[in-house]
């Protein structure tokens, strides 16, 4: 199928390139000529485990080119959105600016039969008011929602191998037609047994925020407990274990530590109440507010263990290990480590970070941080060593190695990463969250 892709950032890019990857002809547009040039070299311009693969797989194919110039999207009949939906900077709500100025230019090209599928994580209700300016400019142009779940750092895998599709469509044959239209595009998950989910556009919508939601919940809900297992010398890993084994339950999603980060679920969870106290029913996910907040006080937790642990912050020597919001991600949008090692910077501490991936991008928006390549440096006369993303670099440091390295073994584990006794037993105090 001819597909454009408009929006080239974490989710459009991948989509982009695994569509190429597929088999489709696409066009990836976005507005951000350096990052389109990247592109068109066939360089990823951010680290997604997979991506420089597919895109170098589809580049040379000619299936899959990369532009700035929006009427490109003529020569394609599916047009995918996937541009950013951040929050808004004086509230909670989404900024919808980049999605109505996509639409606005995709629709100066689009032609009667093409298929508008919208990506982006939107406020429930958005989809309805789009198919209205749909239709006002070009009625024989339909409009679907089919929202994204793939996860940063298993993106193209994610992308290929989905857990479910879900459409959300208008009544009638236009939406019948989108339907099949989705499910040539998806031919190859859907032929693999991949659940499809055909409904209305409010609920795709909502399908979309409430997955969010609940697993923003279900880290808060451990977190929770790991702030009752602090005061009561419980163990909150084992904890999650034990109710893990429920099925019900399920361990995953329940590791306990600094709290969930990222481009989506903090923004997710605070436009989900924004829009929720619009329609006037903000009492309904009150508690994603409280989730929000336990969130929040992990990474105080954190800053405060630090502060305990060297009898203050200033002057102290802490390196830092970790700067995205998750292993696997350059991603440092509403990262839980590089807002604690900011933080314990400007009380004070001369902090030294180090990730494998996210320097460069942290060079740029914390200049108050030193940098190391490598762990060991960031550690070396250390007086508190504080692990906030696990990436495997740093969860196999050996704690008798390390210990040479460091002024005081000391080291807050904020993923609950490491073995307590190992490093207990190479002579470390070893403080965890919950645990
Ligand atoms: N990053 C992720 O893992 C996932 C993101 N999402 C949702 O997908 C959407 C995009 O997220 P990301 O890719 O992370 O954001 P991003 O910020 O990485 O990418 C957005 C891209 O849109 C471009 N853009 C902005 N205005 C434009 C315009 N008028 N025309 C063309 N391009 C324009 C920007 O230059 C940028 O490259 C958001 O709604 C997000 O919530 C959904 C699932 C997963
Ligand atoms: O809408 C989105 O953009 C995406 O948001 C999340 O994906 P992502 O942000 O890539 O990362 P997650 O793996 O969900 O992790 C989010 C944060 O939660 C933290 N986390 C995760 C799991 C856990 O048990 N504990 C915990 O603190 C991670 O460290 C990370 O900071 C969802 O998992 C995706 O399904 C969704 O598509």
């Amino acid at each position: 199928m001819r597909i454009s892709v408009i929006g080239c950032g974490y989710l459009g890019a991948v989509h982009a390139a695994s569509m190429a990857h597929l088999g489709h002809d696409v066009v990836g547009i976005d507005v951000d000529e350096a990052k389109i040039a990247l592109l068109s070299a066939g360089r990823p311009p951010f680290f997604e485990p997979g991506l420089p693969e597919v895109l170098e797989s589809a580049t040379p194919s000619g299936r899959l080119r990369f532009t700035t110039d929006f009427s490109a999207v003529s020569e394609s009949d599916v047009h995918f959105v996937a541009v950013g939906t951040p929050q808004v900077a004086d509230g909670d709500a989404a900024d919808m600016r980049f999605v109505d100025a996509a639409f606005a230019s995709l629709l100066e090209h689009v032609k009667p039969g093409d298929l508008i599928v919208g990506k982006s994580t939107v406020p429930v209700g958005t989809a309805a008011r789009l198919a209205d300016l749909v239709a006002s400019v070009q009625p024989e142009v339909t409009l679907a929602w089919n929202p994204e779940f793939l996860r940063e750092g298993f993106a193209v895998s994610d992308t290929v191998n989905p857990d479910r599709l879900v459409y959300g469509v208008p009544e009638g044959e236009s939406g019948e037609r989108a339907a099949r239209l989705l499910n040539e595009v998806y031919e190859s998950a859907v032929a693999a047994g991949t659940p499809v989910i055909v409904t209305d556009y409010a609920t795709s919508e909502l399908v979309k925020v409430s997955a969010n939601a609940f697993l923003a919940t279900k880290i808060s809900f451990i977190n929770a407990m790991a702030e009752i297992a602090e005061v009561t010398g419980a163990d909150v890993t084992k904890l999650a274990d034990a109710i893990g084994h429920d099925a019900r339950i399920g361990r995953r999603f329940l590791n306990a530590g600094v709290g969930f980060g990222g481009g989506c679920l903090p923004k997710d969870i605070r436009a989900f109440s924004a829009r929720a106290r619009e329609l006037g029913k903000g009492e309904a996910v009150r508690f994603l507010d409280e989730v929000d907040k336990i969130n929040l006080r992990r990474r105080t937790r954190v800053v405060e263990l630090v502060r305990e642990e060297a009898g203050g912050l200033a002057g102290v020597r802490v390196g830092v290990l970790g700067l995205a919001f998750k292993p696997h991600s350059d991603d440092l949008r509403d990262s839980p480590a590089l807002d604690i090692a900011m933080r314990l910077a400007d009380a004070g501490a001369i902090v030294t970070a180090s990730d494998p991936q996210a320097i460069e991008n942290a060079r740029h928006r914390a200049p108050q941080l030193l940098f190391a390549e490598t762990a060991e440096d960031a550690v070396r006369g250390a007086d508190v060593v504080v692990l906030i993303t696990e990436w495997p670099e740093f969860t196999g440091l050996d704690p008798v190695a390390v210990g040479d390295l460091v002024a005081h073994r000391t080291i807050i584990d904020g993923r609950n990463a490491l073995d307590p006794a190992a490093w207990r037993a190479a002579g470390w105090t070893y403080r965890g969250l919950g645990r």
